[in-house]
């Protein structure tokens, strides 16, 4: 169960090889479905822990500050010099128009005007191209970040155990990949880069307006204090609809990878309109959050158009009393009244700042816990590679509980010896994908041990462990890539001849030079484009270019046709041939060739023996073995996990 490759996540799905393959846990190992009013399940959120619910607005700056601003810091500095030259050049403009004014018209000094608008060409050019340069930094410096954190994102969710990764449904994690990184990298560059050059250009023309006269400065400004405090108001609420948006964003990219994923499942039993209407809903929902985002962001604009309103008009009549008093020049108050105007916009990009900022620390939220996860299964600090020397593998009284308290192995002991093939048989949910799960350290016991060669494998490095080990599922999982990598995933860099001797052992080799281009011919998503034998050859072939001594089966049930059956059957028994194999075996044929048969129910072992012994025993196995034969089924031909009490003989 936990090892069909079918359920692995879209994410999953990409071409180029790595060098394990891990199988896509269940949602059974998930945080549990919360059920809708409508009795939907709903699926698992991320594990968002409470320590990142509560981030601060400054805790979340200083880390991508630190983390992606600084080491682009050369990028950075050409932005600020930038950003200098902007704020400079503009504060420069109301001082050129004071010169009309009070230099020019009144002494109709033509020369002095002409000097004045080539000036203002010159410095107006001087800031576009400032401008430019910081535009483009701005942009170098957010696609900088948005590939470090998508790239580290990837990283860590690759290395986290497979029972974190089981918490999130895969839709959330490609729209934590598409949506919340771009939010992060919004944040950085707005908030920071942008809130500096907008900060430096106000600053430059208050500094011209203070310096031309400080009370109607003063005066004019005071109205900036209401309008922060308003905007402060409306960034939290922002934010709550910012993170309800990207949930619901996140819903609704795991809706459809599922609605997709599953396409035939959904048109077989007629549930298009039932997937249609849960993904509308969804659509609904993020856009009512994406309103009220909005509704908020756009509350802004009357409040700051009319407080601007109102210091312009301040400093209108404040400014035109001063003038007739003669206390000011005409040509001061227009480049007042300039300086205000070019102050407006960028004062209400930095008002705008709050807004952006919190719409990044929402999306911060669900970003920092993937960044910060860290695997437990990891090799130990004293770990030395594994030491092979047969291969034998040991379950000494195993004991294990997933996440949700399902204790799933009762002290379990199995002894698989060098070379043997051990099958695993027993009713469904009995324990034995948890019991496989364990060999390659997916999840490590609660007490007990598994070892190896008499190492405990908590005690090796974990790449030398997973070396040693093939994996086959029970629907074997390929990458939409060509026949020719997906065998190579087994051994990436393995030679042309291997990877064909290796399809040839696999009883592959025919049916793949019969595609229409041989080893290059790509099998589609997840190998939509062959036959479920076909998959199951190319899977084998993987193992067979791995040649690891051990070999984990978790054998197909999937209904294959005799011929189909016949070729992976032989397939199974060229590769187990000299491997160390624990099998969860569906097939009486494979179970009368074990050397040994555990009988595994309710996390505990019942009974062990070979074939013949454990029908001579008359426990669970002989009964269920009678009631199999009671079907008058021929021994080999039997697919014993399907369906009543056939499938609880072998039960898988
Ligand atoms: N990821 C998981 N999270 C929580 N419980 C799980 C998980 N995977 C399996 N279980 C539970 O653990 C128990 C053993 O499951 P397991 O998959 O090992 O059984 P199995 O014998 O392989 O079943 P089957 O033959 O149906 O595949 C079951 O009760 C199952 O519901």
């Amino acid at each position: 169960m936990g090892l069909k490759a079918a359920e692995t996540p879209a994410f999953y799905h990409s071409p180029t090889p790595a060098r394990h393959h891990v199988t896509r846990p269940q949602l059974s190992d998930t945080t549990a479905p919360e059920t809708k009013a409508d009795g939907q399940k709903s699926l698992p959120r991320p594990a968002v822990d409470k320590g990142h619910e509560e981030l601060k607005t400054l805790e979340v700056l200083k880390r991508t500050t630190t983390e992606y601003l600084l080491p682009n810091w050369r990028l950075v500095v050409t932005s600020l010099v930038g950003s200098v030259v902007v704020a400079g050049t503009t504060g420069i403009l109301p001082w050129l128009i004071k010169q009309v004014f009070d230099e020019v018209l009144d002494h109709k000094d033509v020369t002095k005007l002409v000097l004045i608008a080539l000036g203002t060409i010159g410095v107006s050019a001087f800031k576009g191209l400032a401008a430019y340069t910081t535009n483009m930094t701005k942009n170098a410096i957010g696609q900088r970040i948005i590939s470090a954190i998508q790239t580290r994102m990837f990283a860590r969710i690759m290395r986290a155990d497979l029972a974190w990764i089981a918490k999130t449904h895969s839709g959330r994690f490609i729209s934590s990949f598409m949506t919340d990184a771009g939010r992060v990298r919004d944040t950085v560059t707005m908030s920071v880069i942008d809130f500096t050059q907008n900060s430096l250009t106000v600053v430059a023309l208050m500094g011209s307006m203070f310096f031309m006269n400080w009370k109607l400065a003063l005066m004019g400004c005071s109205v900036i204090p209401f309008g922060m405090i308003y905007m402060r108001k409306l960034g939290k609420k922002t934010r709550k609809a910012s993170r309800k948006g990207l949930e619901g964003t996140g819903d609704l990219s795991a809706l459809i990878s599922e609605a997709l994923g599953g396409i035939r499942v959904v048109k077989a039993y007629g549930q298009e309109q039932h997937e249609i209407t849960r993904v509308s809903a969804t659509v609904q929902t993020v856009l009512g959050h994406a309103m009220r985002g909005f509704r908020a962001k756009a509350k802004a604009s009357p409040l700051t158009e009319s407080l601007s309103g109102v210091g312009i008009a301040g400093v209108i009549y404040f400014g035109g009393m001063a003038v007739i008093d003669a206390h000011l020049t005409k040509g001061e108050l227009m480049a007042f009244i300039s300086a205000m105007m070019l102050a407006y916009q960028p004062l209400k990009a930095v008002a705008n700042t709050q807004t952006i900022m919190q719409e990044g620390v929402a999306a911060a939220a669900r970003v920092f816990p993937i960044l910060d996860i860290e695997p437990t299964i990891v090799s130990g600090p004293d770990a030395k590679p594994l030491q092979l020397k047969d291969g034998a593998i040991r379950f000494e009284n195993v004991n294990f509980a997933y996440s949700d308290g399902t204790h799933a192995l009762k002290g379990v002991s199995i002894e698989v010896p060098r070379g043997h093939t051990v099958a695993l048989v027993g009713p469904s949910g009995g324990g034995k994908s948890t019991t496989l799960n364990m060999v390659p350290r997916f999840y490590d016991p609660s007490s007990g041990r598994v070892l190896i060669d008499g190492q405990d494998i908590r005690e090796v490095t974990l790449d030398s462990l997973r070396d040693a080990i093939s994996l086959v599922t029970q629907e074997p999982f390929l990458f939409d890539d060509t026949v020719r990598a997906n065998i190579a995933y087994g051994r990436p860099g393995a030679s042309e001849a291997e990877i064909e001797t290796a399809a040839r052992n696999a009883a592959a080799h025919d049916f793949i030079m019969a595609l229409p281009k041989g080893y290059d011919t790509r099998v589609g998503e997840a190998g939509m484009k062959l036959s479920g034998g076909q998959r199951q050859r190319i899977a084998i072939a993987r193992a067979m270019l791995k040649n690891a001594p051990i070999l984990l089966l978790d054998e197909a049930t999937s209904a294959l046709d005799t011929a189909s059956e016949l070729q992976v059957q032989n397939a199974l028994a060229a590769l187990m041939q000299g491997r160390t194999t624990l099998v969860i075996a569906h097939r009486l044929s494979t179970i009368k060739h074990s050397n040994m048969i555990y009988v595994i129910d309710d996390g505990r072992v019942l009974e062990s023996g070979d074939h013949a012994s454990l029908v001579a025993q008359g426990g669970l196995y002989a009964e269920l073995s009678h009631s199999q034969f009671d079907h008058d089924i021929p021994d080999d031909e039997v697919t014993v996990s399907s369906g009543g009490a056939v499938k609880a003989v072998a039960g898988v």
